[in-house]
């Protein structure tokens, strides 16, 4: 691993597993919506663009995306903008997101919903289910070898895993545990630098070995453009920055759900 990224994932890891000692319920007048939404089926469905959209407040890369407002109107305008899924950071520290923004959501939310953080511990997946989401991202960087087990126990729970990757080693990873939807994760962790062409390069590669898998590509999606240009290499998109700071959030998604 190298050590400009090493340093971004051990403070991440760290300061997850401080987060994973106790497990946060969600509390009784937030109780979750637990009928099952599949990721995967509502991607294949899908008859235009598979758009997940991301509610993300902050990030590393690109700072604030928004200000604060609820994430319950995000998710309907994304809904209404004709999204396949809603992706919600529940990571506060790095990402601005809340647990409680997943579990609001679920009471409303007619699609799917992922949960994207770090996930570095098993507690944090049996949260994952408690807090109402239908889906979570692995990591193939920071799981490694404890990949299989994670995803088992994802799918023990009813949860489809998202597993991320970002290179040929991390994809074979992915597909020696039988990934069903992949993530290919267009940003570099060390430039924080976007490149659209990882996800042509390494979905090749991805086809080639095994034809099983929903391809998702993810991050560095502005303009509709952009998925004309990428549509052919994926099944999927995940979009975050671009929607969360547009003027009319659901006329943004309807741009990219019809590219
Ligand atoms: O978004 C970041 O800056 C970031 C930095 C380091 C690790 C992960 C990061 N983001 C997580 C994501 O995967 C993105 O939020 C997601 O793919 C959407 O990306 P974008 O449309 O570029 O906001």
């Amino acid at each position: 691993m190298n050590t400009a990224i090493n340093r971004f994932l051990r403070e991440i890891v760290r300061h997850k597993e401080a987060e994973a000692a106790g497990i946060d319920m969600p509390d009784e007048f937030m109780m979750p919506d637990y009928r099952l939404k599949s990721l995967s089926d509502a991607v294949r469905k899908q008859k235009r663009n598979a758009v997940i959209a991301e509610i993300k407040f902050r990030s590393p890369s690109g700072g604030v995306t928004a200000p604060l407002s609820d994430p319950k109107d995000i998710a309907d305008e994304y809904i209404r903008g004709g999204c396949t899924a809603v992706s919600v950071l529940t990571d506060e520290k790095f990402f601005g997101g809340k647990k409680e923004y997943l579990t609001e959501i679920s009471g409303i939310s007619t699609v799917p919903l992922l949960r994207k953080d770090f996930i570095v511990n098993e507690k944090q997946l049996y949260e994952t289910k408690v807090i109402g989401a239908d889906a979570v991202l692995l990591i193939a960087k920071i799981l490694g070898g404890k990949l299989p087990e994670f995803k088992e126990t994802a799918s023990a729970l009813s949860l489809e895993s998202l597993i991320e990757v970002r290179n040929s080693e991390e994809a074979d990873l992915a597909i020696s545990c039988g990934a069903e939807i992949i993530g290919i994760n267009n940003r570099d962790l060390t430039t924080m630098k976007i490149n659209l062409n990882k996800t042509a390069e390494l979905s090749a590669y991805i086809r080639d070995e095994y034809k099983d898998a929903l391809i998702i590509s993810e991050s560095g999606y502005n303009f509709p453009d952009d998925i004309k240009a990428m549509k052919r290499y994926c099944d999927g998109f995940l979009i975050g920055s671009s929607v969360m700071k547009a003027k009319n959030r659901r006329e943004a998604v309807e741009g990219f759900v019809c590219a």
